[in-house]
């Protein structure tokens, strides 16, 4: 039995987590668990489990909760994060919050000896090397759950990390992919919600859109897989099929396929080294597709995708720049604050402006986050 702490229980990630958990009773229990604001759906998640803690987003909604289940301790802000992520009785963490407000809840469960099951990809971006050193110290698993990420971990499996020539993270265009640059002018943001082959939340939705969600996956694949990005590949396949592949010196690739599901990388997550049955998921078909199509990546298309591998060369707090800029633009687009275009701008902006700190603390990090925030709100 593997007892599971999740952070962002009512998002996407999270409702998807719930229904693995839901499929195999006799392998997990939820032990603990985080929403935001939707208490409407913590209310049903808590008519099918008992966990011990439970964190919402608002005192108030914790005061009201612990009125109405007795056996349950609640919390509340992101101090809550932080309890129900070191939960005793867990074994295992998923983190699917959005933003690096998961950077915390993360190093202090590895401080507390459980397993990693990351979806919340910011945490990596904005302080990877304070988490993998942190992870190797106190001997803790960080498994993927980002679906290129566990491709990639699939391929690895079993492999000596020192034959990889070069990993292939694959990437479907998101929801402007058949637009060029000018045309992206007038775009909405009805238009950039509607992502070609996944449904996710909004922040990613649009981070697919402008192909930052690949320069994150590429820093995160820097830290998760220990490899210089100069052996980190993007390649556009738009029907999500092949989720990533790495290649071998002896020129082998290997890859991993299924249809877009989340479901299955959460799952491996949680079940690895084993795998179980998910009979829920559509089950690959080739002869459905018949064709799958490749193209080079285009940089000057998806300049956010250039913006994201020149902060991880640079590195140190710039990627911490790149994600709060990233975060708060993305933020102001969906409040049709500013344009889709701006998106980049902005982010490129808060980038010329940073003088790099090198091996920054936690501390440091936590300053340069707010300074950019503040600096990106400012602009607007
Ligand atoms: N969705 C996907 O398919 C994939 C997502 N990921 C990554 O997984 C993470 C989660 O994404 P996704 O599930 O799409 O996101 P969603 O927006 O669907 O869900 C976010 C979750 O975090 C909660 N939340 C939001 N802000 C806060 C906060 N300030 N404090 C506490 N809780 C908060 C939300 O609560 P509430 O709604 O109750 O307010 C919700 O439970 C992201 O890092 C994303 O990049 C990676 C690969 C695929
Ligand atoms: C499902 C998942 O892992 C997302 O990160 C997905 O990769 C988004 O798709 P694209 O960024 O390739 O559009
Ligand atoms: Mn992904």
């Amino acid at each position: 039995m593997r007892r599971i702490s999740l952070l962002g229980a009512s998002g996407s990630i999270g409702t998807q987590t719930i229904d693995v958990i839901n499929t195999h009773q006799e392998e997990f229990a939820l032990v603990g668990l985080s929403v935001g604001r939707n208490i409407g759906y913590l209310r049903e998640v808590l008519a099918n489990h008992q966990p011990k803690i439970v964190s919402v987003q608002n005192k108030e909604d914790a005061q009201t909760l612990a009125m109405e289940y007795p056996k349950t301790h609640f919390t509340y802000g992101s101090e809550g994060l932080i309890e129900v992520a070191t939960e005793e009785t867990a074994d295992v963490l998923v983190n699917a919050v959005i933003g690096s407000v998961g950077l915390e809840p993360t190093l202090q469960a590895i401080e507390a000896g459980k397993v990693i099951a990351l979806a919340n990809k910011e945490t990596l971006v904005t302080a990877g090397h304070l988490v993998m050193n942190a992870a190797r110290e106190k001997g803790v698993p960080v498994l993927p759950i980002d679906s290129e990420h566990s491709a990639i971990y699939q391929c690895l499996n079993g492999e000596n990390p020192k034959d990889v020539e070069r990993l292939v993270i694959t990437a479907s265009g998101g929801s402007f992919r058949d637009l060029n640059r000018s045309q992206l002018a007038n775009v909405t943001v009805e238009d950039a919600l509607n992502h070609p082959n996944w449904s996710m939340g909004s922040k990613i939705t649009i981070d697919s859109a402008t192909m930052m969600n690949k320069g994150l996956e590429v820093i995160e694949a820097h830290w998760l897989f220990d490899l210089p990005y100069q052996k980190i590949d993007c390649l556009l396949h738009k029907e999500s099929i092949i989720h990533s592949m790495v290649e071998f010196h002896d020129g082998s690739v290997m890859a991993q396929l299924g249809t877009p599901d989340m479901r299955v990388p959460i799952q491996y997550a949680l079940t690895y080294p084993k795998r179980l049955s998910l009979p829920q998921t559509k089950r690959l078909r080739l002869e459905e597709y018949q064709t799958l199509h490749f193209k080079q990546m285009d940089f000057e298309r998806y300049h956010a995708l250039q913006l994201a591998y020149e902060a991880g060369k640079i590195g140190g707090t710039m990627t911490t720049v790149l994600n709060a800029a990233n975060e708060v633009a993305v933020a102001q687009f969906l409040n049709k604050q500013i344009s889709f275009l701006q998106i980049e701008e902005v982010i490129e902006k808060a980038m010329n402006r940073h003088n790099v700190i090198n091996e920054p603390t936690l501390e440091q990090i936590q300053e340069v986050d707010v300074e950019t925030r503040r600096y990106v709100d400012s602009l607007n």
